[in-house]
């Protein structure tokens, strides 16, 4: 099993856009193969670096579903089992120094209980092969309590200089000790901070939901003018400040087991 890093945060708070950056730094310091997770229905990963996506496991499993329920049987006389891991072999979006895997949303209702349990074993036996699994995780932890991951190295919890935001990012960490997810490391980032100073309070609030500060993200115009542009943001120049931050904060960690 490769090095896991988790990502996550409350919604807006710029957890995919460091997500990418993370991955796009994995790639320029050679730490290949990389598997790239969107676990967030609502997160655009891809967007952030720059890639298609054809095909997604909600939508796979919607497809699966629709079979069985209208009585038809798996192309080539496969059983289900087969069809799933060959649908999930087509779902892999090669990108430039990473593969990257989208969870997307299932439309349909019903029990996919027997279909997630069979991906979740595949996305663990497909990450064994890869230097390190960067998963984008919803605020809710659902992936990661369903175990998607058998373990995450590190997790980063992304916020806001909010308090609100600091906060959420608070209840987030409380989640993980009770949903007892094997962790071994939990840093936070604060983002899109002005002038990439903390405020006081903010340091405070910090202190008080006992969390361990790794760096901040300065509030940086150019992400804001790419992400209106439609340019991907990892195309940002590596002495963006985001990016220069970023790399701050990586350099901070040391990624080994
Ligand atoms: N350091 C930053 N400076 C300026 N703008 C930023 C910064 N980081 C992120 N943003 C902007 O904040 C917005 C939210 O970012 P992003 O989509 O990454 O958030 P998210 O937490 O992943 O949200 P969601 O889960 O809803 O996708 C985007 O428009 C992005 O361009």
């Amino acid at each position: 099993m490769g090095y896991t890093i988790a990502v996550a945060g409350k919604g807006g708070t710029g957890k995919t856009t460091l997500t990418g950056l993370l991955i796009d730094q994995l790639v320029k310091s050679n730490e290949k193969p990389i598997l790239a997770v969107d676990a967030d229905a609502n997160a655009n990963l891809n967007e952030v670096l720059g890639e298609e996506i054809e095909c997604t496991i909600g939508a796979i499993r919607e497809e699966v579903s629709k079979r069985e329920n209208a009585g038809n049987s798996f192309p080539g006389g496969m059983t289900k089992a087969q069809y799933l891991k060959y649908r999930l072999n087509a779902i892999i979006t090669e990108g430039k120094g990473y593969d990257l895997i989208a969870m997307g949303r299932s439309e349909g209702q019903g029990c996919y209980c027997y279909v997630n349990g069979m991906l979740r074993e595949q996305i663990d036996s497909l990450s064994d092969s890869y230097k390190y699994l960067v998963i984008d995780n919803e605020a809710g932890m659902e992936h990661l309590s369903r175990k998607t991951t058998k373990k995450i190295d590190t997790l980063f919890l992304v916020s806001d200089a909010s308090r609100r935001g600091i906060q959420a990012a608070g209840r987030i960490n409380e989640l993980v000790k009770e949903l007892e997810l094997n962790v071994s490391n939990i840093y936070l980032i604060v983002n899109r901070v002005p002038e990439g100073v903390l405020k006081a309070d903010t340091v405070e609030e910090i202190r008080k939901q006992g969390m361990n500060l790794i760096g901040v993200v300065p509030m940086d115009h150019q992400v804001y003018e790419y992400d209106a542009e439609g340019i991907p943001l990892v195309q940002l120049p590596e002495d963006s400040i985001s990016k220069k931050a970023l790399r701050g904060i990586l350099s901070e960690i040391q990624f080994k087991k």
